[in-house]
């Protein structure tokens, strides 16, 4: 099942090139929402990856991560958690949690924040995201969560082995599996 969806994933995934000036290609990740094959199977693939570690709530960082996180929550039948990201709305009126996020793949350094009150000391957190470039993002929510962090589920990890090894991120696909 999940080397269908590994398929699937492959041929649904496009690069696009945005044109001058602009000289890499960009990602293009809409077809994989717009199938309903694989929408359906994303969660439970995902919550495969750290099904045995017994994860709690699942904690995903805007945006992309807030349409994926819920279907691994699902799957695991646990709760879903925003971690948002600083300046891109309004401020969020409750205590909350917030981390840096070191310099991700667009080179920019960020603040990530969930509300304080939707986490518990003894919570086993899983993060849920679609892509690991860098592992910006992971490093960021493993330094907020701390010792709850238990790893990164992510559709494509294109990570170095030892930052792989490192935030323990799991993946479907490695950069190498869309090479344009
Ligand atoms: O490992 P990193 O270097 O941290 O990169 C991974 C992040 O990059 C993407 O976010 P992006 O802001 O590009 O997209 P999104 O707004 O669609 O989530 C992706 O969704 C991850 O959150
Ligand atoms: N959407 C994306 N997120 C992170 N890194 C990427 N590299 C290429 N596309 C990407």
């Amino acid at each position: 099942m999940t080397d269908d969806l590994r398929d699937r994933l492959r041929r649904a995934f496009r690069w696009t090139d945005p044109g001058p000036p602009s000289d890499y290609l960009v990602s293009d990740r809409s077809g994989w929402w717009r199938d309903p094959v694989i929408l359906d199977g994303l969660g439970p693939a995902l919550a495969d990856l750290f099904r045995s570690d017994r994860p709690t709530v699942v904690v995903s960082p805007e945006v992309t991560g807030f349409l994926l996180g819920p279907l691994v929550a699902r799957a695991l039948g646990v709760g879903f958690v925003e971690a948002y990201r600083a300046g891109a709305r309004r401020a969020i009126a409750e205590p909350m949690i917030w981390a840096e996020v070191p310099a991700d793949h667009r080179g920019d350094v960020q603040q990530l924040g969930v509300r304080r009150r939707l986490l518990a000391d003894d919570d086993r957190v899983l993060v849920v995201d679609d892509w690991a470039a860098t592992g910006a993002q992971a490093r960021g929510l493993r330094t907020l969560l701390g010792d709850r962090y238990l790893g990164t589920a992510a559709i494509v990890d294109e990570c170095p082995p030892p930052v792989t090894a490192e935030l323990t991120i799991r993946s479907l696909l490695s950069g190498a599996d869309l090479d344009p």
